[in-house]
């Protein structure tokens, strides 16, 4: 007779493995079954987050700009560095011993709660039974009072572009890449897009991003959408909006795509291309035939906004369910969903996930955006301050980019915060906190901030609302 848990989480990605954790704190019998196998042949915990997703492709963010640094930048400042030269396959094996470094910390706190962990995969076989099948097909069905479901997403494919080993490649293939690409083509001009495609800029690949829409990140303010693409054309990424592939066929060493614009069908042809056209729930085998836990129409598990399924006893969290697909709103469900089932009351505030895309300089933001405002009928007060008039900008030879607050015109509440700069999505916690507490732009504008920092552009944000900046000019109120 298996073990019988108080909870069993299906998933040990940020949502899985923080769920976990909690509940064993909350002194309930916890267990995480995963499936994921790493490089080295066994089980791995952290999920897309630190196998393949926000940590390796934040050190190969981190590697790059300090090789463009240090290329370009340092020779302003005095420094010679002689001649600069970039060795990838040392990039990816630091980027490899951090992510093995972190999952195995995974285990150790595992251990360190007192979390059961299960490898296998997991399947939900009634509202309080998990059957997990190990990697020799052995099968073993746990009790469980409570379930969590925390199975994650995978990257969209397309018909146009089916994925070809090493040549076109989806966001875990590139960032596997052995060499830099002379020619690189990337589809989708989303969070993925950008950040991989500027890692790939930095190196020196000709970088060409092809989206479909339109408008350029459209979630975020229009203004600093604009600003950051400004930026990042001038750093050489060749963004064409309005671009819709139709087509790619690998030609010996080549991939060649097709692709709609305003002017017809168009041809390009690159050395590697990355798909990266969003990610979709991962739901596959998680839930066995007969268990009536329901889907919603884009096949996320329907939750309730306490992340309940329609099967009492049985929760989802993260990637799986609706919302944002971040690594932090994952791992808030997971405690308010671990808390939920020790008996305590428990929500998550969905309006204040911040959001961040870290390409250099980063974008980062908070709430709403000016054109949500507008769409709402709600009348707003704006204040930005550019980092162009920041002392600490200057030195940091980091002055593109603002910082941008929205506060509601009668209130003064923060509705928003925007920014693109160095740093945004450190500063952009300060938006997140102040929004939490309900805090208007006055009360920013009346907090003393340290001098001189990149956040202090936050602060006279907050007084540019009211026409109070000091270290630039109003804009004078119509009269
Ligand atoms: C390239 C890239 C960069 C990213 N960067 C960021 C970033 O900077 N910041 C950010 O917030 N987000 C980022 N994300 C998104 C982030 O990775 C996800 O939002 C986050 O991992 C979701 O967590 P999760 O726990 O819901 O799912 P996952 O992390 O996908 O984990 C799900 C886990 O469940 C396991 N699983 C699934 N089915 C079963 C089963 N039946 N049995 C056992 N185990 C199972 C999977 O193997 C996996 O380990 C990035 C994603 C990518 C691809
Ligand atoms: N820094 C972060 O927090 C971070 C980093 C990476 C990923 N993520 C998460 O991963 C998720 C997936 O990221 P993503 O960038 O793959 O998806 P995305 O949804 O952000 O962007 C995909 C883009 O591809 C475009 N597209 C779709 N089909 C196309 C076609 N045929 N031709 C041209 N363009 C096409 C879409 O219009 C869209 O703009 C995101 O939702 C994000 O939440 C977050």
């Amino acid at each position: 007779m298996a073990d019988k848990f108080d909870v069993i989480v299906i998933g040990a990605g940020p949502g899985g493995y923080v769920a976990a954790i909690r509940a064993a704190q909350l002194g309930l019998k916890a267990a995480c079954v995963e499936k994921w196998i790493g490089k080295e042949g066994n089980v791995v915990h952290g999920g897309t987050c630190l196998n393949v997703g926000c940590i390796p492709s934040k050190a190969l963010l981190e590697a790059s700009h300090k090789f463009v640094e240090a290329k370009h930048d340092f020779d302003d400042m005095g420094i010679n560095a002689g001649d600069v030269t970039m060795d990838v396959k040392k990039m990816m094996a630091r980027k490899d011993k951090i992510v093995k470094n972190l999952t195995g910390g995974i285990s150790g706190l595992f251990k360190a709660n007192g979390v059961t962990s299960i490898e296998g995969t997991g399947k939900v076989v009634s509202g309080k039974q998990v059957e997990v099948t190990d990697h020799d097909g052995k099968t073993t069905t746990y009790d469980a009072e409570n379930i969590i479901i925390a199975a994650g997403s995978v990257p969209i494919e397309i018909p146009p572009t089916p994925l070809v080993d090493g040549m076109v490649v989806d966001s875990t293939g590139a960032l596997e890449f052995q060499e830099t690409p002379k020619r690189l083509g990337v589809i989708g001009a989303g969070i993925i897009g950008l950040e991989l495609g500027s890692v790939w800029n930095r190196l020196g690949s000709e970088v060409t991003v092809l989206e479909a829409m339109d408008d350029f990140l459209p979630m975020v303010d229009t203004a600093i959408a604009k600003e950051t693409q400004k930026i990042l054309k001038k750093q050489g990424l060749d963004i064409k909006l309005n671009a819709r592939v139709t087509g790619s066929e690998v030609k010996g060493e080549e991939v060649v795509v097709k692709y709609t614009d305003a002017n017809g069908e168009q041809e390009m042809t690159f050395d590697k291309l990355i798909v990266c056209v969003g990610r979709r729930p991962y739901t596959k085998g998680v839930i066995a035939d007969g268990v009536s836990i329901e889907l919603d129409e884009r096949g996320f598990i329907f939750v309730d906004d306490q992340c309940r399924t329609n099967v009492p006893g049985v929760y989802a969290v993260g990637d799986c369910v609706r919302g944002p697909m971040l690594a932090h709103k994952a791992s808030e469900e997971g405690i308010m969903v671990a808390d939920i089932i020790a008996g305590h009351k428990a929500e998550m505030n969905y309006d204040t996930i911040p959001n961040v895309v870290y390409t250099f300089p980063e974008v980062a933001w908070v709430g709403m955006t000016e054109q949500d405002a507008k769409a709402k009928g709600i009348e707003v007060k704006i204040g930005a301050f550019p980092f162009a008039a920041s002392g600490r900008a200057m030195a940091n030879n980091a002055t593109e980019g603002t910082a941008k607050i929205i506060a509601d015109a009668e209130t003064d509440r923060i509705l928003g915060m925007h920014i693109v700069g160095q740093h945004a999505g450190e500063m952009i916690a300060q938006g997140v906190i102040a929004m939490e507490f309900g805090s208007s732009a006055e009360d920013l504008a009346l907090t003393c901030y340290a001098h001189p920092t990149m956040s202090e552009a936050v602060h006279e944000a907050a007084l540019a609302v009211d026409g109070h900046a000091i270290h630039m000019a109003n804009r004078k109120k119509r009269k």
